[in-house]
């Protein structure tokens, strides 16, 4: 047994039960959403997942502190709001896995559970770090999302599990985005990838809607590329969330010819983790933003163990112990480790060229 099995399974087992829940949410014919004070969106399903696994987290690990992205005053200022994301964690939690990650037994201890997702972070002890749905805008378009959560001890992430709903467990497969498509379809046959990564043991993928076992997990592994003139970059598909032009520019630079491909979410890292795409680039667009760490740190553990780097557009780590955001980071650069002093010096080229 290796180092975090039981992190490993228990992370597992929580995204996989919020999965279902955010799934279900999603197979619905109209979603809707709440406005939140930063004018971005959230739904019944980011609450939902965010209360299915920080309780399966306090079930296992009552001492573990929570960085999660959503809190609970929503849900206590509206009761209508409070029961139908009640009724969905009961449904969603209606499996054999009590016994390892528990059971929410009223709507007050799920509001609790959200709660407890307010850790300031920090580079001490086992902080959790969970974004229930990343790419809120991306599930509401039926588009690429994913339910992130990483374990991180004393400032390093550890563990990783992203869970894909919409992503086909196979590379290649029809339903796959082709160059500049954005990626999507949701509830297609075929989809549903469970992507999991412990430091220093590699990166697996695994069918999401059912148990991991020897036979159906499958290591993943970089794309073994030398020219980044043959590289395909993907990048969000909010042009508010990443600087596009800029983007294009580095692409040029590299020698890239390819369109990018535009997805939502954290399964941007998991594609490039699996070869189905070589780099992914997130350069800012405002100078005042900070990145949240639960935005990248499952996503930087498990492009580290299939064979890539991360780093900022500085080329400095990111540093997830200094707090909620990554302060000290400005933009983000995730490729095969072969390439990423290349990309990262067309970068500086680009960076430096329009200042
Ligand atoms: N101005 C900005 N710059 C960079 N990221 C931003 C941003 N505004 C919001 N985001 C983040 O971008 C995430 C989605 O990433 P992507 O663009 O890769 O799909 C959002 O996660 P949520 O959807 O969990 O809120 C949100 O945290
Ligand atoms: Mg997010
Ligand atoms: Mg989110
Ligand atoms: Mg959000």
């Amino acid at each position: 047994m290796g180092l975090f099995s039981v992190e490993k399974r228990i992370a597992q087992l929580a995204v996989q039960r919020a999965s279902r829940l955010t799934a279900a949410v999603a197979a619905r014919n109209s979603l809707s959403s709440i406005t939140k004070s930063d004018d971005s969106p959230v739904t019944v399903a980011d609450f939902g997942a965010q209360a299915i696994i920080i309780s399966a987290i306090r079930h296992a690990f009552p001492k573990d502190e929570v960085v999660g992205e959503e809190d609970g005053a929503k849900l206590r200022a509206d009761a209508g709001l409070r029961e139908n994301v009640w009724k969905l964690v009961q449904d969603a939690s209606n499996d054999s896995f009590a016994s390892e990650i528990g059971q929410l037994k009223s709507a007050d201890e799920m509001i609790d559970a959200i709660d407890h997702g307010n850790s300031e972070g920090g580079n001490s002890g086992r902080i959790w770090a969970l974004d229930p749905i990343d790419g809120t805008k991306g599930f509401l378009r039926r588009g690429q999302y994913a339910v992130c959560l990483a374990l991180m001890v004393d400032g390093k992430v550890q563990v990783g599990v992203i869970g894909c709903p919409n992503l086909p467990l196979q590379v290649g497969q029809s339903s796959a985005p082709a160059a500049g498509e954005v990626a999507g379809e949701s509830g297609s046959e075929g989809n549903g990838a469970l992507f999991t990564a412990v430091r220093g043991e590699g990166a697996f993928v695994s069918p999401l809607f059912s148990a991991a076992t020897e036979s159906n997990t499958k290591q993943i592994h970089f794309n073994a590329i030398t020219s980044t003139a043959n590289a395909t970059f993907c990048e969000s598909v909010e042009s508010g969330h990443s600087a596009h032009d800029t983007q294009a520019a580095i692409a040029s630079a590299l020698g890239i010819t390819k369109p990018p491909v535009r997805m939502d979410s954290q399964a941007k890292y998991c594609s490039i983790a699996r070869g189905d795409g070589d780099i992914y680039l997130r350069l800012p667009v405002s100078s005042t933003y900070q990145e949240k760490i639960w935005d990248h740190a499952a996503g930087n553990v498990l492009v580290h163990e299939a064979g890539g780097r991360v780093t900022d557009m500085f080329g400095k780590e990111l540093d997830f112990g200094v707090g909620r955001t990554l302060r000290d980071n400005k933009g983000v650069i995730a490729a095969s480790a072969a390439i990423h002093s290349d990309v990262l010096k067309a970068v500086h080229q680009v960076v430096n060229s329009s200042n």
